[in-house]
């Protein structure tokens, strides 16, 4: 296996035995562009955004860079120190006002001395005719004037020629270097270079050439027409300048406490051949990551989580940070990983695999996937393969055998999983020899406070004491200080007590939001839209609910009753059919409605599919609509039956589709996901589990997301809805969430929305949650408004005319809803709420879809069209719509 790390750029920096104060500054001031002079202590030492306790808990987040200022006494008290330390304090503040400077030229951070170089990032090979070449390795190349030198990855001159005139040298460009062919990926510096960078990067590997030899021809290729396939990706994805990301330097004491053989420090940085594509929020999750797992925060912890929101590319972070740390480490350059763990919900193991082909390339890094044919024990016999990947399932099976070897890092993806630490998967990954781990989760952290220390004290064991501890010290004095009853005194030290949760733990935590990459992607509409019910949904709508009150409201084993209930209800939203003839299917509790149905409406199943159901109607409108386009689309559904319902509708019509469920197996999964995703199939429909497939999958091949029907949990929509809008993304988007007009699903969009009305805790039929409502709150929950267009419009109060616009009287009411809102997170910031479904702020809330355009029939025909809904207008009551533009209020 090959491997690089773009030694070119790698500067590696001598041992500097101890020096004074003075000199240490006098150093700083040399190599400081700018000629500024300045101390090292104005450098900040960490630079993250962070997401408090609060943020998460409550859903809200915080992009705020935290600098935090290094004691001055740090500056050169200890005798460990070194140019490449004082570089890397150049480049900490490089990377901090990287955010708000895009233009920053990282190469200021060297010096001033120039010559006359050009430097390209290269593949390279025996020179031969074949038409699908395959590369030996990367490399650099170097232009200086008409000299070319080939080095790879170790510095090392491997072909050099000179004295032929050159053509213009770019991207894709193909030229012979002696006896090498040489392709260029991208161009580190396309004029001048400096000096002592370039000298750097020969001293790291074979002896500085002369500048010039002379008799080389340099026939520069035609770009050829048919690139291999890695070299496709590479140039697809270099996007601009290249800067080089250099981490932060160990302080002193890191250096005391690691550096026992008093190695030289050196700089660590991206591989140039990501620094490319990496996201201005990717680099500093890279450098976050990268203080916390080497101990850079806290000596004693090793761990972060990663909570950016959905889409934010964390793998590519994550594969960042892994392949850099293989190749490189701050301690003679010694790397700090042999080997890593990754660990992932099944469906997501193979798009690990193919994220990592795509991001590095098959010649650059192997990686090991557990299957039935790939077992633990047989990856013990292959150091050569640095990474090793596996779903949560299999990591239970192979424990004993995993165990066996040692990894330097463990990867927990989709981590939320582990907030319960009863479950075997949690015992097993938490006794896992393995200091460093990093959790990702793109779902804010939810219900309550010991599944929040469940994710805490996985990641850094111990970081908040033991379960008790926590308890007695944070969680009592929290959940006391939000009792009706608590006196002023309960309420500060809760107050305080969450204060503090957040301080201890903001560290190695962080969260952005979608915003961040707002303006790398495509617009993207919202809809919710009300769809009419059907005569036959009616009448079996409030059958149901009559039944349910004949029976005394509450009378028998409640909440099965009530389970029982809720379900038919949804699934009559979905389809009536699903509770006439799917007796079979029932839930416990719903038998006897299904078949007090069945002997009431004895319709044939022909009959009833498919216009017995506003939404079916609604999807089927807009698949015709779409058909002749090249959009693909992405029903989402929470049932299967529902699922087989659709994919029934798409053989009548003849749609071709994928499907993903829980009964896909794991080996299928990337490989429908990848076949859809491709431009050449011609697949236009995926049909998708939200319970099976909601998380990690890029569905970006589509642009049209239908929600068919909604969760009670907010996170859990938000994550089914997020498949499509993701980098990656081509076109304009539109996410449409389908509920029936004055149903439950209403009623449960507005429980989204306004968390102040409900009183129980969680509430999810299919996980078979316990119900918590009180008997009023259930008959308002069954209650049918026939007759609304759309009870949450009602329920806004909003005097609007249902034309798109707000009309100005209303803006003191939707000023009262933004304050009234504003109170409401506030409330929760402090208090935690837990016991709540606790929904990130990417849910929209009451205020904010005040702000969307509403609309009320007749909808104007350009409109329906524009949503491809023109065909369905007869069964839309209402629709809401969001438009985000770059930086404009989203979701
Ligand atoms: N800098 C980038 N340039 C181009 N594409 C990117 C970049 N970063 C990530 N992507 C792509 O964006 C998509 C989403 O990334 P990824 O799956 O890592 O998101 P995520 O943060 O893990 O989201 P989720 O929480 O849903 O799993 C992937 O297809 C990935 O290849
Ligand atoms: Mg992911």
């Amino acid at each position: 296996m090959r491997r690089s790390t773009a030694p070119s750029l790698r500067r590696s920096s001598q041992f500097i035995s101890p020096i004074s104060e003075t000199q240490c500054d006098h150093l700083h001031a040399a190599v400081t562009s700018s000629g500024e002079r300045r101390s090292v202590a104005q450098f900040p030492n960490a630079v993250r955004s962070t997401a408090s306790i609060l943020d998460l808990l409550s859903g809200s987040s915080s992009n705020t860079v935290v600098p935090e200022v290094q004691s001055p006494d740090d500056a050169c008290a200890r005798p460990i120190v070194s140019t490449a330390h004082v570089r890397s304090q150049e480049a900490k503040r490089s990377i901090v006002e990287l955010v708000k400077d895009e233009n920053f030229d990282s190469n200021q951070i060297v010096s001033h001395s120039y010559k006359s170089k050009r430097l390209f990032n290269v593949v390279w090979s025996k020179q031969s005719k074949k038409k699908h070449k395959t590369w030996e390795g990367d490399g650099t190349l170097e232009v200086v004037e008409k000299t070319v030198i080939l080095k790879d990855t170790d510095g090392k001159v491997i072909a050099q020629s000179s004295g032929t005139k050159m053509a213009k040298l770019e991207e894709g460009s193909r030229l012979y270097v002696g006896n090498k062919e040489v392709e260029i990926i991208d161009v580190i510096s396309s004029g001048d270079i400096h000096e002592a960078y370039s000298n750097k990067s020969c001293s790291t590997g074979s002896k500085r050439l002369p500048e010039a030899t002379s008799n080389a021809s340099l026939p520069v290729l035609k770009k050829s027409k048919i690139l291999p396939k890695s070299t496709l990706v590479c140039v697809q994805r270099n996007r601009g300048p290249n800067k080089p990301l250099i981490m932060p330097s160990p302080t002193h004491e890191h250096q005391w406490k690691h550096n026992h053989a008093h190695l030289p420090v050196v700089d660590v940085m991206v591989d140039n051949c990501l620094t490319h594509v990496l996201r201005p929020h990717q680099r500093l999750g890279i450098v976050f990551m990268y203080e916390c797992i080497l101990g850079m925060q806290r000596p004693e912890y090793h761990g972060a989580i990663l909570a950016d929101e959905m889409g934010l590319g964390k793998t590519l972070q994550c594969i960042a940070l892994v392949w850099m740390l293989l190749k490189q480490g701050p301690y003679g350059g010694k790397p700090v990983l042999q080997r890593v763990l990754i660990v992932t919900p099944s469906s997501l193991v193979v798009n690990w695999q193919n994220e990592f082909l795509h991001w590095l390339g098959r010649e650059r890094i192997q990686t090991f996937v557990v299957d039935q044919k790939s077992r633990p024990k047989d990856y013990r016999l292959l150091p050569q393969i640095p990474v090793m990947l596996i779903s949560y399932e299999m990591f239970i099976r192979y424990y004993d055998d995993i165990s066996q070897i040692h990894f330097d890092l463990l990867i927990c993806d989709e981590g939320h999983r582990l907030k319960n630490t009863t479950i075997k998967t949690y015992a097993l990954l938490y006794q896992l020899d393995c200091k460093r781990r990093i959790l990702l989760t793109g779902t804010p952290i939810q219900n309550d406070l010991q599944e929040f220390y469940a994710l805490i004290d996985f990641t850094n064991p111990g970081v908040l004491g033991s379960s008790t501890d926590f308890r007695k010290y944070f969680e009592e004095p929290i959940l006391a200080s939000r009792q009706p009853s608590a006196d002023e005194d309960v309420i500060s030290l809760g107050g305080e007590r969450a204060m503090e949760l957040n301080h201890r733990t903001s560290w190695f935590i962080l969260r952005r939001t979608q915003e961040v990459i707002n303006n790398f992607l495509p617009t993207r509409q919202e809809l919710v839209v009300l769809c009419r019910s059907t005569p036959l949904q009616q009448a079996t709508y409030e059958s149901v609910v009559d039944y349910w009150e004949s029976r005394g409201q509450g009378s028998g084993p409640e909440e099965v009753a009530h389970l029982g209930v809720i379900t038919a209800l949804k699934k009559i939203c979905n389809h009536p059919s699903l509770v006439i003839l799917h007796q079979s299917e029932s839930l416990p509790g719903e038998e006897d409605i299904t078949q007090h149905l069945t002997q009431n409406y004895p319709v044939q199943d022909d009959a009833i599919f498919p216009q017995q159901s506003g939404k079916l109607d609604v999807v089927i409108c807009l698949l015709e609509a779409l058909k002749c386009t090249k959009e693909k689309v992405v029903l989402v559904s929470y049932f299967t039956q529902t699922l087989d319902l659709l994919a029934s509708m798409c053989v009548q019509k003849q749609y071709k589709f994928s499907r993903l469920d829980g009964s896909t197996p794991s080996t299928q999964r990337m490989k429908i996901v990848k076949n859809f995703n491709s431009p050449h199939s011609d697949n236009f429909v995926f049909l998708l589990s939200a319970k099976a497939g909601g998380v990690g999958l890029n569905l970006t091949g589509a642009s049209r997301l239908v929600l068919y029907d909604s969760d009670w949990n907010p996170a859990t929509d938000l994550q089914a809805m997020s498949r499509i809008w993701r980098d990656g993304q081509m076109r304009s988007v539109y996410i449409y969430r389908l509920l029936t007009t004055g149903t439950i699903e209403e009623k449960i969009f507005q429980r989204q929305i306004s968390k102040t009305g409900l009183s129980g805790a969680v509430v999810d039929p299919q996980n078979q949650s316990t119900i918590r409502l009180s008997n009023e709150e259930l008959k308002d929950l069954f209650t049918f408004h026939r007759d609304s267009t759309c009870t949450t419009h009602e329920m806004l109060d909003c005097k609007c005319t249902g034309v798109g616009l707000v009309p100005h009287g209303d803006l003191q009411l939707q000023r009262n809803l933004s304050i009234a809102e504003d109170e409401l997170s506030s409330q929760r910031d402090c208090q935690l709420q837990v016991g709540q479904t606790l929904a990130s702020n990417t849910c929209v809330r009451m205020n904010q879809l005040f702000q969307w355009q509403h609309y009320s029939q007749p909808i104007e025909a350009t409109l329906l069209q524009e949503l491809g809904l023109s065909g369905a207008s007869h069964n839309i009551t209402f629709i809401f719509r969001n438009l985000s533009h770059s930086q404009t209020v989203r979701l």
